[in-house]
């Protein structure tokens, strides 16, 4: 569980701080994947950046399963929209790095890299080099690798912000499946509605400090699993017509 308690951040500046969001309140359950929207520059990076342990809140605490997060771990994974894959190495050694690294077993990391190979549908391409790859394998590969370290929680920016539409609905519909396999807390911040609304349990919609700094949440009431069709739903098309109106009455200017 996160929990944000009186959470406050400003990044320093010649005039002091420039305040980002002011006092925010909120847990984030075990398990839950919770989506993060809003107006561009309103601090949903900077949000996530804090729970990551890369920030401090200048105020106030957030506590990862009760404790105070005071710096970056690996059970707190960040995946950026680009991806994090080492282009000298093998899509196998870029899923195993992270064992390697924290000195786990050869035998262990070979069961947990393929296992997680498998499981992004990359089979086959152990042996291949990123270049050899799609922008959508890639991500594959990206989230093979953290998922490989098996965190608790997943801090996600915009992870498929650059891949083409056909592509993104693959890799979201990819994540929804071994999000419902091994359940872990996903944090996933989006520009797109749509991608909030298949993808999440609650979407938080964040406003910028100069137009009050709310944050809002709303509940997603579609039933699991879910696939791309519930998004030609009516229900699916009504709440994301209510949210892309509140998206852009909180300020989104672009
Ligand atoms: N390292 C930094 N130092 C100073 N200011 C920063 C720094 N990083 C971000 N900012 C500022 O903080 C504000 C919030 O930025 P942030 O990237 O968190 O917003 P965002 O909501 O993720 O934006 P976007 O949707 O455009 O990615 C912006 O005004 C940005 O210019």
């Amino acid at each position: 569980m996160i929990e944000f308690s009186n959470v406050s951040f400003g990044y320093p500046s010649k005039k002091g701080l420039a305040r980002i969001f002011e006092n925010l309140n909120f847990t984030i359950q075990d398990n839950e994947f919770f989506c993060l929207i809003g107006p561009s520059g309103c601090g949903k990076t900077t949000l996530l950046r804090n729970v990551a342990g890369f920030e401090h809140p200048t105020e106030g605490v957030i506590l990862n399963n009760g404790k105070p997060i005071e710096g970056i771990d690996y059970k707190r994974a960040m995946v950026f929209q680009d991806d994090a894959v080492f282009p000298w190495m093998t899509v196998y050694k870029n899923v195993e790095y992270g064992l390697k690294v924290r000195g786990v077993p050869e035998d262990i990391r070979k069961e947990k890299a393929g296992y997680y190979i498998r499981l992004v549908g990359l089979e086959g391409y152990e042996n291949a080099l990123p270049k050899e790859l799609s922008g959508g394998m890639r991500k594959r590969v990206d989230l093979a690798r953290v998922l490989a370290n098996e965190p608790d929680v997943l801090l996600m920016d915009e992870p498929f912000g650059a891949l083409d539409a056909m592509t993104k609905e693959s890799l979201q519909e990819k994540l929804v499946q071994i999000w419902n396999e091994s359940k872990r807390t996903i944090f996933f911040i989006t520009h797109d509605i749509e991608e909030a609304l298949f993808l999440g349990d609650r979407v938080g919609l964040l406003h910028r400090l100069s137009d009050g700094g709310e944050l809002t949440f709303y509940d997603i009431p579609f039933a699991r699993p879910r696939d791309i069709y519930l998004k030609q739903e009516p229900e699916f098309q009504i709440m994301r017509r209510d949210l892309t109106e509140k998206f852009h009455k909180c300020g989104n200017r672009g």
